[in-house]
């Protein structure tokens, strides 16, 4: 392949660079489905993933690597277990591109999927740092919205309704950085991909705002567009930031782009995440509606790893956004352990105690 000569450096700034697609979109609203159906339908492309853990559980690494797909191999997936992207990007972030880049083994296509809560702007800007604007390119920017959630108004965007809501209360604030956040993301999107549209009755008016909050051209979709329209956008956003709210809030008059400790008030303080062990429990369906009441109970926004259920060979992986709680065996224990994970992420102030007895209990009236 072509790619793996030139090493010398004497290639031209736009030959030989690998193309990046961004999968960002907030907690649950099925960036993980979208990447599976990238990886099952790849068409002979090499695809390296990155994924950016929430918290400190790999549960999507788990759940992709679950997949059994024979283009989703194991050495492919790379995880940033740091959680928020842009605080780690020197430390983290940039050292492991490195590393991708320098395998002999090059992918054709790096997808990255931020965490729920990442900004994609720090991540996008990242890719104009030297070193690696040399190497990669974004494509594409994919931004999944929930369609239901959103619909429902849980990540409301309509600024002049908040301000009106702001104004009439000033202890209202935790609202505040989730509109920010999904205002960000529809603002460096390429692309909008609406989730879930099979549970809504009309994705019509949806559709219709978010196009208007887009980036003029940016076409919002319904469900699983085919990979050749997700991939290959060549949009360089990295060479594009003014135009995707780059400066949008914080410290727009600071010149000094490389000091990110500046950026921090974009709230992903606002969240926290923990993990619960989850011993073999014998009846699914009364954990999956213990694990509802949990959920409805204590405000969790998400809620997802693996349980092992007594007789069953398979893991029952387990998927809560908000108050729908899914559930299905996606593959055998193997050599694992044969016990139960849990991530449960929410607002900050999660009364994990309480949390981790109440799930629990589960196992006390199952037994
Ligand atoms: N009905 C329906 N469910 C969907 C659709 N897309 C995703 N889901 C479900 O929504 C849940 C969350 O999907 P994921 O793909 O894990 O979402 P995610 O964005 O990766 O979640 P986080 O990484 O936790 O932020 C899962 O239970 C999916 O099966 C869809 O189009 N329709």
């Amino acid at each position: 392949m072509a790619l793996t000569q030139g090493s010398t450096g004497a290639a031209s700034p736009r030959a030989g660079r690998i193309p990046a697609t961004i999968v960002t979109g907030f907690l649950g609203a099925g960036k993980t489905t979208l990447i599976r159906h990238l990886l099952a339908n790849a068409n002979g492309r090499r695809i390296a993933l990155i994924i950016n853990e929430f918290g400190d559980l790999g549960v999507d690494g788990e759940i992709l690597r679950g997949c059994g797909d024979a283009t989703c191999r194991e050495e492919d997936i790379v995880e940033l277990s740091n959680g928020c992207i842009c605080c780690t990007v020197a430390d983290d972030f940039l050292p492991m591109m490195e590393t991708l880049l320098a395998r002999p083994d090059r992918p054709d296509h790096i997808v990255i999927e931020t965490s729920g809560l990442a900004l994609p702007q720090p991540l996008v800007r990242a890719f104009a740092w030297p070193g690696i604007a040399t190497k990669v390119t974004v494509d594409g920017v994919i931004v999944l919205v929930d369609g239901p959630a959103v619909e429902a108004g849980r990540f409301a965007h309509d600024h002049a309704a908040l301000e009106a809501q702001r104004e009439a209360d000033d202890s209202i604030d935790h609202e505040t950085p989730l509109s920010e956040l999904f205002d960000d993301q529809l603002a460096c999107a390429d692309m909008i991909v609406v989730s879930k549209t099979d549970l809504m009755d009309d994705a019509g008016p949806l559709t219709a705002r978010l196009t208007a909050a887009a980036r003029p051209g940016v076409s919002v979709v319904k469900g699983t567009p085919p990979v050749d329209v997700l991939l290959g956008m060549g949009a360089g956003a990295e060479g594009d930031m003014e135009a995707r709210g780059e400066v949008h809030h914080h410290h727009h008059d600071d010149d000094d782009e490389e000091d990110h400790h500046h950026e921090h008030e974009h709230g992903h303080d606002e969240f926290e995440s923990f993990v619960v062990d989850l011993p073999e429990v014998s009846d699914p369906k009364a954990l999956t509606s213990r694990l509802a009441e949990v959920i409805a109970a204590h405000g969790i926004l998400r809620l997802k790893g693996f349980a092992a259920i007594t007789g069953k060979p398979m893991r029952l992986a387990i998927q809560a956004v908000g108050p729908r709680v899914d559930s299905y065996f996606d593959r055998p224990f193997g050599a694992d352990p044969r016990a139960g994970r849990l991530v449960v992420i929410g607002l900050s102030g999660l009364d994990r105690a309480a949390i981790t007895k109440a799930i629990a209990g589960e196992r006390a009236e199952a037994a």
